[in-house]
């Protein structure tokens, strides 16, 4: 194992050693709180751009699943087709490993896709950092090579535009109502979580103009980076909302667009919230649900335009958990009610969303 060192942009370094693909690597240092879920989180394309660091200690002793296929053509076990996260940080990762439906190590699994991973970091220690400083652009860079990689830039990168499908795809074609993904990133068991409930999934590119399509609700799917850069999926928002009273449902940068369509500002949360336990409370109730989440903007809740208002709220730091308008049937959530991997306490969103639609 090459020795590497992690060097955040305010000069903290960290020293591990390289267990995946060898080649330095820059991103946004995030951490995961999560204790497992290593090969869903790494296929989410919400990771796009980031080097994902793990606080849980051990990693990769339950190996990875294999990358097969159903035949609507979405994975069995992961949540896309490859890796998106740019690299992934852990403490004490597991050569060996265990479990029924492994196929592979993590680490021949990031050679594979070339994806650098390190291990022997003190993860805690730099969640610590995180935490104080807020989140930070980092290098992992090899010891015995100069730092000839250019610094990488998070902020003002369109990563949505990379990640989102190109042409339409269709699932469970004539199953009944027609839901329109806006796919900036789509998590596979979101998908698989609507068509389990009987519609039909038209999935368009991110910045593709639905509104005149034949369609019974509208779904905005989950996507990496700042929703400020998806300024042409607002504005077919707004259309969308100003011609109909379709259904309309949001997750996670579903809920930042939606927002943003209604009025409300978008701000950077200091470290985000990336865990499989982040409670949240239902406006107006005591219910309380434990969540998935993996997001590092929200919305302004003040700034939402009056028609709308806060559906869910953050009970550890108060920040928006999604919205709802007052009158039509228009919510989204900024956890992932879809999970994988997470609690599966809020799936009830999908159950509304396609009532509503009938
Ligand atoms: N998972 C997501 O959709 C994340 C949304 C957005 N990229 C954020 O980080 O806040």
């Amino acid at each position: 194992m090459k020795k590497v060192t992690l060097v955040l942009s305010d000069g903290t370094k960290f020293h591990g050693k390289s267990f995946g693909y060898d080649a330095p690597v820059a991103g946004e240092v995030v951490f995961n709180t999560a204790m497992m879920g290593y090969p869903e989180s790494l296929t989410d394309p919400s990771y796009a751009g980031q080097l994902m660091t793990l606080t849980f200690p051990l990693v990769g002793n339950y190996g990875v699943p294999p990358f097969t296929f159903e035949e609507n053509g979405l994975p069995t076990f992961m949540e896309s087709d490859k890796i998106y996260a740019s690299a992934i940080i852990v403490n004490d990762y597991s050569e060996q490993y265990s479990h029924w439906n492994a196929v592979e190590s993590l680490a021949d699994w990031l050679k594979r896709e070339k994806v650098p991973g390190i291990t022997d970091i003190d993860t805690r220690e730099l969640t610590k950092v995180l935490r104080e400083h807020g989140v930070m652009m980092g290098k992992i860079l090899f010891d015995d090579e100069p730092d000839n990689i250019p610094e990488a830039n998070y902020e003002g990168v369109n990563f949505v535009d990379q990640v989102s499908c190109k042409e339409i795809i269709r699932y469970n074609e004539g199953a009944g109502k027609k839901v329109v993904l806006v796919d900036c990133g789509v998590k596979a068991n979101i998908i698989r979580c609507l068509i389990n409930r009987g519609v039909e999934v038209i999935r368009v590119p991110w910045n593709y103009d639905y509104t005149d399509m034949d369609f019974d609700g509208l779904f905005l799917a989950n996507g990496p980076g700042d929703p400020d850069m998806c300024e042409d999926a607002v504005n077919i928002i707004r259309k969308q909302i100003s011609q109909s009273r379709k259904p309309i449902c949001g997750i996670c940068m579903g809920n930042q667009l939606l927002s943003k369509a209604a009025g409300a500002t978008i701000y950077k949360l200091k470290y985000g919230h990336r865990s499989h336990n982040q409670p949240v409370r239902m406006v107006g109730t005591n219910n309380c649900y434990i969540t998935s989440q993996n997001h590092g903007y929200a919305v302004d809740a003040k700034t939402l335009d009056n028609d709308w208002e806060e559906l869910f709220v953050n009970m550890n730091d108060g920040s928006n958990e999604g919205i709802r308008h007052k009158v039509n049937p228009w919510f989204s959530s900024q956890f992932h009610p879809e999970a994988c991997s997470g609690p599966v306490d809020t799936e009830f969103m999908f159950d509304k969303f396609v009532e509503t639609l009938k």
